[in-house]
């Protein structure tokens, strides 16, 4: 069964569509990264998969259910992009009180504080948390009653950089256990180890959706061959930029050359049987690359 199954979805307000016929599947056990610009439709598409929205036209399924059915409610849990606690609670209290609202076990809060970092400031009221702080307490929150499937709005805003690895973590492990993760997040750098799949949506239409590799795959971006310990650079250079490559120098003694396609092989083979080098540096196409990539694809069919 598939944790979530969205299909054309379209969703409008009033006379503006901000998603159109979109259609996405996730996996038991699958985490998914929803990437877009601001105003993409990514919390349009959390929300209807929570149930708090109708969708205009189009089916949404979530775990085999309607979204809003009280038996799949109980299953998920949702990190809001804008999280905000009562302020004269203390970290425990609140998360007792989001635990008895949701039906969950109040025993399970101490143990949630401690996973995300809180324990030792379970007392202190939440007007004196930091902004990450109260970011964690939502994760918190988003945990309680051990989720099938987790919606995470922005999980790393305010964290800092230790935080968001633990965060990443955290996700590994649940993962682990069968939990669905979508992931709506602006900070792409990092992020790429801990999904199986991007989705990257634009203007509310689903411009791609894949692991990295079949993403890098159908986006045909050259990759960077960086080398150092190049003897006899400026000949290289030459050679290579009247050859049509992009070749440009790199510190002392490296080159960095743009492969495109399938050319990377042959340009590794006829620099080692020329030089004998010092390093060698493949730089695939980041997430962030790809990104801009269907970004710009998608502007340049609106323009
Ligand atoms: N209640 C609403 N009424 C009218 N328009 C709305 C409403 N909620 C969202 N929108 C519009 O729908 C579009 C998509 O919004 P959404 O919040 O889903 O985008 P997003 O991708 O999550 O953006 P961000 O990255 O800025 O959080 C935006 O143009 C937004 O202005």
């Amino acid at each position: 069964m598939n944790a979530v199954e969205i299909q054309n979805l379209t969703q409008r307000y009033g006379t503006m569509t901000v998603l159109e016929d979109l259609s996405l599947t996730l996996d038991e056990g699958e985490v998914l990264g929803l990437f877009g610009h601001n105003g993409a439709g990514k919390t349009t598409t959390m929300k209807l998969v929570l149930g708090l929205l109708n969708a205009t036209e189009g089916r949404v399924r979530v775990l085999g259910r309607e979204p809003n059915d009280p038996q799949v409610r109980r299953t998920l849990g949702y990190l809001p992009e804008n999280v905000t606690f009562y302020a004269q609670l203390s970290g425990r209290e609140t998360l007792r009180h989001f635990a008895r609202l949701k039906g969950a076990h109040t025993s399970q809060t101490d143990h949630l504080l401690e996973q995300v970092g809180l324990g030792h400031a379970a007392d202190r009221k939440v007007r004196t948390y930091s902004k990450g702080m109260r970011q964690r307490l939502g994760l918190a929150q988003a945990l309680l009653g051990e989720p099938r499937l987790l919606l995470l709005d922005e999980p790393t805003v305010g964290l800092d950089p230790v935080a968001t690895e633990d965060l990443y973590s955290l996700i590994d492990g649940l993962r682990q256990q069968g939990c669905s993760v979508i992931l709506c997040s602006h900070v792409l750098p990092g992020v790429e180890r801990h999904i199986d799949r991007g989705a990257i949506l634009a203007g509310g239409r689903l411009q791609a959706v894949g692991t990295l590799t079949s993403l890098r795959q159908e986006a045909a971006l050259p990759e960077r061959i960086r080398v150092s310990g190049v003897v006899d650079r400026e000949s290289w250079l030459q050679r290579w930029n009247a050859a049509g490559h992009i070749a440009t120098p790199l510190g002392n003694d490296g080159i960095e050359v743009v492969a495109r396609g399938d050319q990377k092989l042959d340009l590794l083979r006829e620099l080692l049987a020329g030089e004998t080098l010092t390093d060698i540096e493949i730089h695939q196409p980041s997430l962030t690359d790809l990104y801009r990539h269907y970004m710009d694809q998608a502007s340049e069919v609106t323009a």
